[in-house]
């Protein structure tokens, strides 16, 4: 497996002083961040602090009332709504609790889609896919279709799928927490993996054990704002 991540020194997600409001609602309140290339950073935080409004922030798909968020030397805020889909699937890798994979297409597909999207032709697309599949160890399970799949499996592909443009910056929302404790380590011992080869991982999540073993850096959050943040005793 490669990784696009450039030098160890290379900033890869930098907010500055990032405000969202809906409403009455203050879900981030001036956060500053820095994320740089081969981090692993853990956001941890009780319910409504803001962790999934900033994930939204950084993976483009949402954006601040105020401050700049910028990821892979691009500021976020400088484009349209195309132009950020494009960023998004060239250079973001995501992960959610719940897979998100698309129902209809056989695992292979739902990998090789996310290069065609990018332009990729089909042939190269699906040659990749397959690479990664195996990588991951799920090929076999290549023409099987997500509902057939293990949770396990499930997100093995999606991870897959996040893999398949090289993203600059993997972003995983709580993605141990639809899993069994043993599939859950699996996935953990591949975040770690990928982290270990160059993978910059931003991981939002409430579980304090899949934190420790995953990230390096843990940052709190509390009320929309960082309140503390703390190199981690990694328990690889
Ligand atoms: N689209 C929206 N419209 C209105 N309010 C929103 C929206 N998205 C988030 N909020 C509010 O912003 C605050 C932060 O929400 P957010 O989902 O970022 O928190 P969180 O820390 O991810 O929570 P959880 O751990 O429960 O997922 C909450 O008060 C939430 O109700």
């Amino acid at each position: 497996m490669t990784t696009d991540n450039g030098g160890s020194e290379q900033v890869v997600v930098r907010l500055d002083d990032v405000h969202k409001e809906y409403g009455d609602t203050k879900a981030l309140d001036g956060v500053s961040l820095e994320i740089r290339a081969g981090d692993a950073v853990a956001v941890m935080g009780p319910s409504g602090c803001g962790k999934s409004t900033l994930l939204n922030m950084v993976a483009g798909l949402d954006r601040p009332t105020s401050g700049t968020v910028r990821v892979h030397g691009q500021d976020l805020g400088a484009l349209n709504e195309t132009g950020l889909a494009l960023f998004r699937r060239r250079h973001v890798g995501m992960i959610f609790q719940f897979f998100n994979l698309i129902d209809d297409l056989p695992a292979l597909d739902n990998v090789a889609l996310a290069a065609q999207l990018t332009g990729t032709s089909a042939r190269h697309a699906r040659r990749r896919a397959l690479e990664l599949l195996e990588e991951l160890g799920v090929a076999d399970r290549r023409n099987v279709y997500p509902a057939a799949l293990s949770g396990g499996e499930r997100q093995r592909v999606a991870v897959a799928r996040a893999l398949m443009n090289r993203p600059a910056l993997l972003l995983a929302d709580e993605p141990t927490g639809a899993l069994d404790s043993r599939s859950a380590e699996q996935v953990m011992d591949l975040l770690i993996d990928l982290n270990q080869i160059g993978q910059t991982l931003l991981i939002v999540t409430h579980d304090p054990h899949l934190a420790t073993r995953c990230a390096g850096r843990l940052v709190e959050f509390a009320d929309g704002r960082v309140f503390r943040e703390s190199a981690l005793e990694t328990a690889r």
